[in-house]
């Protein structure tokens, strides 16, 4: 598809969590309304969990459920690009699934990225979560396509996988969206250093919309929504606040460094390789 222009405006939204899911789609609605009237976005990111914790509980079907028919709804409103952060998808195989829904300017559902890569982990002294002992992992890649330019999708965990960045990148990605959640243990250490590293490794933009810090919250997220430009340098950051954080993306950087430093042309790929397999 033919490139419309190499500029794109991003929004990212850093959202606070409430424990009433209807009012935390309407703040999401309300937000994006504020950040296409103040800034006229093409594209708006919402964060993991937008809406309620992944929990069998408050699970729906895509796209029928609610909160996919409100996303829908201001996505056309609004006629933006909309990556729906993420909520608990019930699938037709009654697994639960982490995913985000990417939708269109005309309201129609893109696609759908269940997270790959399932958040579990132990660290003595600081956080012990077992996300696959609520939900199911997908085994899909995502990449959506946006006035020519090619979007990869993770989530969260996803980004310290090197290889799903890798091969979003040998697809012809110029961009990886994360819609994320990270913790208050890893997060100091590891949020921006993970960012830059796949920025770099990839010589892409690396995107992440997280949701807003809550003392109070079960689950305490680091924040500090994100921009990493394809140098690997931090673009824009947000604080820890609930906020909307809004660039200029400039596509002419992925080739600018491509070209100064080639190391995909580099690469020894008669000693190794990164595939992608079916399942
Ligand atoms: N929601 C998540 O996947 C959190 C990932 C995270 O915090 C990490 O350290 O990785």
């Amino acid at each position: 598809m033919r490139k419309v222009s190499n500029i794109m405006r991003l929004a990212l939204l850093q959202l606070s969590l409430s424990r009433d899911k209807a009012a935390n789609v309407l703040n999401a609605i309300s937000k994006i309304e504020m950040a296409v009237e103040e800034h006229n976005p093409r594209l708006i990111t919402l964060p993991e969990c937008f809406n309620c914790p992944c929990h069998r509980k408050y699970a729906e079907h895509i796209p029928d459920g609610y909160t996919s028919q409100q996303l829908s709804k201001a996505a056309l409103d609004n006629q933006i690009y909309l990556i729906g952060g993420t909520i608990p998808e019930l699938g037709d195989n009654n697994a639960i699934y982490n995913t985000c829904t990417v939708w269109g300017p005309n309201g129609e559902l893109l696609a759908k990225h269940r997270k790959m890569h399932l958040f579990d982990i132990d660290i003595k002294g600081g956080i012990r979560f077992m996300e696959s002992e609520m939900m199911s992992a997908g085994n899909d890649f995502t990449i959506i396509n946006v006035d020519g330019h090619k979007i990869g999708i993770g989530i969260c965990y996803d980004i310290r996988f090197e290889e799903m960045a890798r091969l979003y990148r040998n697809n012809g990605c110029e961009m990886i969206i994360y819609p994320a959640a990270f913790n208050m243990t890893t997060g100091p250490l590891h949020w921006e250093l993970l960012q830059r590293a796949r920025a770099n490794d990839n010589q892409l933009f690396v995107v992440t919309a997280s949701l807003a810090r809550d003392h109070s919250a079960e689950y305490v997220s680091y924040g500090h929504s994100m921009i990493v430009d394809p140098w690997a340098k931090v673009q824009k950051t947000a604080d820890e606040h609930e906020q909307i954080l809004v660039d200029d993306i400039d596509f002419s950087l992925v080739e600018q460094v491509r070209q100064q430093i080639p190391v995909f042309s580099q690469r020894r790929l008669d000693l190794y390789s990164t595939e992608k397999k079916s399942k």
